[in-house]
Formats: structure tokens, C-alpha cells, sequence
């Protein structure tokens, strides 16, 4: 007699047959792309349980396609330095998923980016914007252009000729690129005067990030930051912690981790270290946050600087090393991959609490599984830091009807978003047989509404 169970054991393995068949063609069709494999593996586990419980999923080969950009566009950005000489760079835009609204994503200016990175940060964009509850698909786009360095007329001539090619396909209503690392305010407002003179049109809705001079939304820049703490608010509060005497280690000083600093400080935490690409500074007295916002958001240096103007601080060159401070918190907010297993041991060997994802996939695999084997309370990139989208998707709003709203109107719909995203995690979580894992909950969640919406418009 076959028993229940018996039909959904059956049913998980088909359902995991066919995760491992996808990915195995995922693997061979981009060879070597190891950030978008990574990412692929992450989320398609994840969604074994809804396989194994709504087989149309299987059946509209909804994994294949949602796997498979709509569109990927490489080209050649040539652009004059200071000395006369010719440069050469590779640009990149990922059009991944446009069943729920036109693609939306950042755009990332680092030397390391190249397919796989755009692809991966494209594929977690689909399921983060659903996961907002906005209508926006998911794309993402960037250049293997190191922008540190540079002249403001290098970076000005770089991004021009960079949104010469992308202006052919992007609009308000087709593709909505905003910034990532390497890309802000000053390269948004670059790109969009170009744009703009090139189209001979004002069409502000084109990007996002932009100057509130011209179309951009208050609380933008701040947006991923305070979204990851009213996250981590929301979570700790959930489970009977508090963010207020709490100690936080953040990595990164860039747009995420300077925002994610000041409103946990805000909110009474204390954040002691802080990092940038060259190492981290240890401040036991609690960072201080304006000096950090001169030296890197006004002077573009270097964070071991901070030593000089707080000398009982300290700086360290191995910035891998800041996850050994100990510490309630740890906020990962610089780049992927930051958090390895041996990094997460060490957080969990020192009594962590908390680990919430302000950065775009910075844990790996090994150490997601150690924090959800200890019981740490585990907030995923994708919900934890969607508020800069969300964000992004109110300043859509307020550009397509010619007005602002003021800061503390945009400031509650975030607020208001970030807390239904962590609903929405954990009662998917729940739903599909994971209670409180939240990294699996997120990708369900944001699976469902576009794997929904992609069998409802047919096999495009
Ligand atoms: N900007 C956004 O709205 C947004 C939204 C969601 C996710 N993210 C993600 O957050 C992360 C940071 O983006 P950002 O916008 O703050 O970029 P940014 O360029 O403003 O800052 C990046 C920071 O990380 C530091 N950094 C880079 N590599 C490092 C390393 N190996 N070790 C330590 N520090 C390092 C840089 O020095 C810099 O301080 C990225 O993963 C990005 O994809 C950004």
C-alpha cells in the first residue's frame, strides 16, 4: 500500500531530480561562471519543497526559463583618460526577468565584474523585487572599470560612453538601472545627462539614484542601510532581542554599510569596526560615524586614516580578519563571498546573535548552513537588503507623477516594506516546512509570485 508519506518522499526526490537536472544545464551552458552557479544552487534548493507540492511549476518548465536571461548585452565602452591615451572597458546589462514589471538593478563599477557576477547579482534581483511587493523585474548591469583613482572627467567621459551603448536598451518602462559598488549619485547624474541628450526628452523614470535635484527620491541614499536595520529591528524584536545595546561589526564604509551604521546607532547599537577594501579600523568606544562619512563619501580615501583624528582606535591590514571581533551582530556589506565557514565559525565561537546581509550574496553556502545549525537569528541578502530597490521603486513612482514625497513619508514605506518582507520570509518559511529559516522563506516568496506570473503569460 503506498502511504502518504510514501507519495511525498516520491515527491521531493522527483522534485530534487529535476533541481539537479536544471542545474547541471545551467553549469555547462556558462562555463565557468562560478559566483552565477553558486547563486543558482542557493536559490533552487530552496525551492524543492515547492516543487514537490505544485508540480506545474514542473510542468511550465519554470526553472529553465526563469534560469535563462531574456536578454544578455556585453559591449565595448572606449573612453579617453587624462593623458590622451585611449581606454577600453567591457560593459554589461542582464535583462533576467520582466514577468512582473520592467527590469530593474543596479549597476556595479569594479575591475572583479564580469558575467558571472552580473548574472548572479541578476538572478537574486528577480526574487529580492518580487520579494518588495512592487512591480519591478529583475535585471543588473555594470563594467570591469575601477573607478578608484580616477578624475571626475574620466569618470564623467567613462559613464557617457557607457550609457551611449546602454541607451539602446533601456527606458522607463523597458529597463530602470539604479547604482551599486563603484555607482553613485555623481555617476547617476552622469549617465542621466547623457541619456537625456540623447533622447532629447526629459524621462527622469529612466534611472534611479538620482541627485533630488533632478528626480531623485529623499531617503534613497540612505535606503539599504536603514532598511537592513529596521530588518534586523524587526527580526531581533520578533525574537524577544533588542538592537539597543547591542555591539555590531559592519565590513564595508561604502553607501549600505555607512547607513546601516548610522541607524543602528540611532536605534542605541554600537557599532565598534568597520572596513574598506584596504583593511578595518576597531573602535571600542563606538564608531564614529561623521568622521567616516568625510573620509569616504567626501574625500574618497582611505579608512585607516580614521586612526589619525581617533587615536585610541586602531587599524588592522587584513580586513577578512574583522569577523573576529566579537561582537552581537555582524553586518556583511561590502561584496560576496565575504563569509566563509571558517569566518562563521569564529562569529559563532564568540557568541553572535545576529547576522543580517546587507551586501549581495556575502556568506557562502558554508556558512549560511553553520548560522542555521546554531539557532542565529539569519537575515538573507535578498529580503534583508531590498530596501534600496524598494526605494528605488517609490522614486519610479514619485518621477512618473511629477512629484516628491517628504523623507518621512518615504522613510514608513520602507519601514512598512522591510517588515512585510520579513513576514512574508517567515510565513513562507513555515508554509513550505522550514520554520524560521528565513533564507529559505525569501526565496520562496519571491519565487512564487514570479514563477505565478510566468506560467499566467504563457511559455515567453
Ligand atoms: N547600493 C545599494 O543600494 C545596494 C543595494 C543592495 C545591495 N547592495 C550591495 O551592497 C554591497 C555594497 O554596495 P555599496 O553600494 O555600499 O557599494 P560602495 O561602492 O558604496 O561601497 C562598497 C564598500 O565595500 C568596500 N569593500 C569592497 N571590497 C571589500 C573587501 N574585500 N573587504 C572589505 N571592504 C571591501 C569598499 O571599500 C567600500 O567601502 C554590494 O554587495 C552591493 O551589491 C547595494
Amino acid at each position: 500500500m503506498i502511504t502518504t508519506q510514501k507519495v511525498k518522499d516520491d515527491a521531493v526526490q522527483h522534485a530534487s531530480d529535476y533541481v539537479n537536472t536544471v542545474f547541471q544545464k545551467i553549469e555547462e551552458r556558462n562555463p565557468g561562471e562560478i559566483e552565477f552557479h553558486q547563486a543558482a544552487k542557493h536559490i533552487f534548493s530552496a525551492l524543492i519543497p515547492v516543487f514537490a507540492k505544485n508540480p506545474k511549476y514542473i510542468k511550465n518548465g519554470v526553472l529553465e526559463r526563469i534560469s535563462e536571461p531574456e536578454r544578455f548585452i556585453t559591449f565595448r565602452v572606449p573612453w579617453v583618460d587624462d593623458n590622451g591615451n585611449v581606454q577600453v572597458n567591457r560593459g554589461f546589462r542582464v535583462q533576467f526577468n520582466s514577468s512582473i514589471g520592467p527590469y530593474k538593478g543596479g549597476t556595479r563599477f569594479h575591475p572583479t565584474v564580469n558575467a558571472s557576477i552580473i548574472k548572479f547579482l541578476g538572478f537574486e534581483q528577480i526574487f529580492k523585487n518580487a520579494l518588495t511587493g512592487q512591480p519591478i523585474g529583475g535585471g543588473k548591469g555594470g563594467a570591469d572599470f575601477n573607478p578608484k583613482g580616477k578624475s571626475n572627467n574620466e569618470i564623467m567621459r567613462f559613464c557617457q560612453s557607457y550609457m551611449t551603448e546602454l541607451a539602446n536598451y533601456i527606458g522607463p518602462n523597458v529597463d530602470i538601472p539604479a547604482g551599486d559598488i563603484g555607482v553613485g549619485a555623481r555617476e547617476i547624474g552622469f549617465m542621466f545627462g547623457q541619456y537625456k541628450r540623447m533622447r532629447g526628452t526629459y524621462e527622469p523614470g529612466v534611472l534611479t539614484g538620482k541627485d533630488v535635484r533632478f528626480g531623485g527620491s529623499l531617503v534613497r541614499p540612505e535606503a539599504t542601510g536603514y532598511g537592513l536595520i529596521y530588518f534586523v529591528d524587526d527580526m531581533m524584536q520578533d525574537h524577544g532581542l533588542h538592537l539597543k545595546g547591542s555591539k555590531v561589526v559592519v565590513s564595508g564604509a561604502g553607501n549600505v554599510a555607512i547607513y546601516a551604521m548610522e541607524k543602528a546607532m540611532e536605534l542605541g547599537a554600537k557599532v565598534i569596526a568597520c572596513s574598506d577594501s584596504t583593511g578595518y579600523i576597531y573602535d571600542e568606544k563606538g564608531i564614529h560615524i561623521e568622521t567616516i562619512k568625510r573620509l569616504k563619501l567626501d574625500e574618497d580615501g582611505v579608512i585607516s586614516t580614521y586612526i589619525d583624528i581617533h587615536p585610541h582606535a586602531s587599524f588592522h591590514q587584513n580586513g577578512e580578519e574583522i569577523w573576529t571581533v566579537p561582537c552581537d551582530i555582524a553586518l556583511p556589506c561590502a561584496t560576496q563571498n565575504e563569509i566563509d565557514a571558517d569566518a562563521a565559525r569564529v562569529l559563532i565561537k564568540n557568541g553572535i546573535k545576529v547576522v543580517a546581509e546587507g551586501a549581495n550574496m556575502p556568506s557562502n553556502q558554508e556558512a549560511i548552513d553553520l548560522f542555521n545549525e546554531s539557532h542565529i537569528l539569519f537575515g538573507p541578502a535578498k529580503a534583508a537588503n531590498a530596501g534600496g530597490v524598494a526605494v528605488s521603486a517609490l522614486e519610479m513612482a514619485q518621477n512618473s507623477m511629477k512629484l516628491s514625497w517628504p523623507f518621512e513619508k518615504v522613510d514608513a514605506k520602507l519601514h512598512e516594506i522591510m517588515l512585510n518582507i520579513y513576514r512574508n520570509s517567515v510565513s513562507a518559511a513555515e508554509e513550505y516546512g522550514h520554520p524560521g529559516n528565513l533564507d529559505v522563506g525569501a526565496n520562496i516568496a519571491g519565487f512564487l509570485k514570479v514563477g505565478d506570473a510566468m506560467i499566467r503569460e504563457g511559455v515567453v
